[in-house]
């Protein structure tokens, strides 16, 4: 089994890749889903959190504030490091227990969507390819709308990840998902395949 990561920055469209690969029958693991599974309410990352960052991040039903807990993160890199050294190694054991899964399953790919993949640099030796989801005009207009930010949060929140054309040269494929949604043959909810564009792709055949 070969394990294919999936990266880009935030709102660079990865999701939107992601449910066309899961149309066409790709297994995928998605980091964000997992994040979020990790700091549910009394499991160990989340009793961490709410050790260093106060019961002020909770909401009155005792999950974690997310609006909250963002606002701070993505602007203190500090704290941003202390939630990563508390949820990645979490997030990490999920992933594993998920790859294992879908190698019992007999998949001879597995897509794994990670935002930091190129940031948490130590994973990308075990993948056989590295995708970036690239769209550098659009980002910061697609995270205000999708989120309803301001420029400044905005931008904080591009300035938290690596810069799109440093993760560029790590990846040994580039999907350009610049093109709008205008420009899309209809199908399914909008999006096929062929609503991205490739750049470099020596292997495509492989990875699907
Ligand atoms: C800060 C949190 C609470 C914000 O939650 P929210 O629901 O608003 O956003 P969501 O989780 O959907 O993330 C949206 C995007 O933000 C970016 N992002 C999330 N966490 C981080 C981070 N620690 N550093 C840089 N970018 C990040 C990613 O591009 C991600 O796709 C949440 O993202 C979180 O718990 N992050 C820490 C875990 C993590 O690193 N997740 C990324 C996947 S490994
Ligand atoms: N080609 C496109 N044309 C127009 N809008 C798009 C396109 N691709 C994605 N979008 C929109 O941009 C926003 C961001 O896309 P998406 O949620 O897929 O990004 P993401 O990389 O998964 O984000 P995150 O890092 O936050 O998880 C969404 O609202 C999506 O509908």
């Amino acid at each position: 089994m070969f394990l294919v990561g999936l990266s880009g920055g935030i709102a660079s469209g990865k999701s939107t890749v992601v449910t066309v690969l899961r149309e066409l029958g790709c297994a995928v693991i998605d980091a964000d889903v997992i994040a979020r599974q990790v700091v549910q309410p009394h499991l160990k990352a989340y009793q961490q959190i709410v050790h260093h960052f106060g019961t002020e991040i909770l909401l009155e039903n005792g999950e974690i504030n997310r609006e909250a807990l963002g606002s701070i993160i993505f602007s203190q890199p500090e704290k941003r490091q202390l939630l990563n050294s508390i949820t990645h190694p979490e997030i990490q054991k999920e992933m594993l227990k998920q790859i294992l899964k879908y190698f019992v399953l007999g998949y001879r790919y597995v897509i794994l969507d990670i935002p930091l993949l190129f940031e948490t640099n130590r994973l990308t030796k075990f993948m056989k390819y590295t995708v970036l989801v690239y769209c550098p005009r659009a980002q910061l207009s697609r995270l205000m709308q999708r989120d309803g930010l301001a420029q400044a949060e905005a931008e904080a929140r591009i300035r938290s990840q690596l810069p799109l054309d440093e993760k560029r040269r790590f990846a040994t494929h580039i999907i350009d998902n610049s093109g709008g949604r205008e420009s899309v043959p209809a199908h399914g909810r909008g999006w096929s395949w062929r609503s991205f564009k490739v750049l470099s792709n020596p292997n495509q055949a492989g990875i699907l």
